[in-house]
């Protein structure tokens, strides 16, 4: 994956009146990744995309998409969107929805079975809009995105209101955008979505963009769990492995920092120095964790005097 950026934001401010809906926030996105633009409701995701798509002014602040100014005609022919919901006429078609968006924006319908085919919808293209399912709707706004071909594709909680199946679908279709070489920015609160499909995220809360990294760096390693007593015999043996990263303490159970390939020494330390071990297990740290932890300590902090 080449390291160009394809989306670079610096400091970027929307205020309306006395909301500061985005606040100085920072972010770049890298071509052929999908990136997760991550945070709560109201948080300022949708606001930043609208920005980036050159829907409406920054305050203040830089944006370059794909090397230009967002709203740039050159650049808007390049970028694909679904925000807000997609809007199609009921009594049509897909099929023929897609063809009045070809129409209307001068893309042509040739590759209109192209995009049916790549949303999953080939067999459905014909059917009236009415009778398609929430996650059919919602793979035909991805298709309608995708009639110019576009090299940039950006989703606004594309996985909202779906059931586990059109989830599961909506995350496939997704990742296939992204397999192809496209680079999809989505937006989600939906943290386990994700994680399952984003190269990278950025997560925002209340207008700030708290951080930004790759999903398992966010996630750090994995922790063993550790129920044993007595306490102090524990904690004193542990201290004493020095392949053993960090220690911390959990509901009453300690968490412990340490290589996968170390798991039986530490039990083994614990065993001979006499402690009754009564549970050992690996547990893989969910970016919903995460992100409670960034959030919450994000609010404490602007809480503060
Ligand atoms: N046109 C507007 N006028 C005034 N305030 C606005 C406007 N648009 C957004 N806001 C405010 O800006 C903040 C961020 O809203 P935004 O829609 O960007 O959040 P979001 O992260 O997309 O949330 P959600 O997940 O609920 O869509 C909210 O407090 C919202 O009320």
């Amino acid at each position: 994956m080449s390291a160009e950026a394809v989306v670079e934001i610096r400091d970027l401010t929307k205020r309306y009146d006395t909301v500061t809906a985005v606040d100085q926030v920072s972010l770049s996105v890298r071509r052929g990744e999908v990136y997760g633009f991550l945070g709560p409701n109201g948080a300022g995701k949708t606001t930043t995309l609208r920005m980036l798509l050159g829907l409406i002014r920054a305050t203040s602040g830089d944006l370059t998409v794909l090397g230009r100014r967002p709203g740039d005609a050159g650049v808007l022919a390049r970028i694909g969107s679904m925000i807000e919901g997609p809007a199609f006429y009921p009594f049509l078609s897909g099929r023929a929805n897609l063809e009045v968006i070809a129409r209307y924006a001068g893309t042509g319908s040739a590759r209109i079975d192209e995009t049916l085919e790549t949303v999953d919808l080939a067999s459905r293209g014909g059917d009236k809009f009415s009778t398609y399912s929430l996650g059919m709707k919602q793979r035909l706004g991805v298709a309608a995105a995708l009639l110019k071909d576009p090299d940039l594709v950006v989703l606004d909680e594309p996985t909202n209101g779906l059931d586990p199946a059109g989830m599961r679908d909506m995350r496939a279709l997704i990742r296939r955008l992204g397999d192809s070489g496209r680079t999809v920015i989505l937006s989600s609160h939906m943290l386990g979505e994700v994680q399952q499909i984003c190269d990278r995220v950025g997560v925002i809360n209340a207008g700030r963009m708290v951080v930004e990294s790759t999903v398992e760096e966010l996630r750090g390693d994995s922790e063993l769990v550790i129920r044993a007593t007595p306490a102090d015999v524990v904690r004193a043996t542990l201290d004493q492995l020095a392949y053993v990263q960090s220690i911390r303490t959990l509901d009453g159970e300690l968490r412990l920092r340490v290589d996968e390939r170390h798991t039986g020494e530490v039990t083994r330390a614990l065993v001979l120095a006499g402690v009754d071990v009564r549970e050992v297990r690996r547990i893989d740290r969910q970016l919903e964790d995460v992100f409670f932890e960034i959030t919450a300590k994000e609010l404490s902090h602007a809480d503060a005097p």
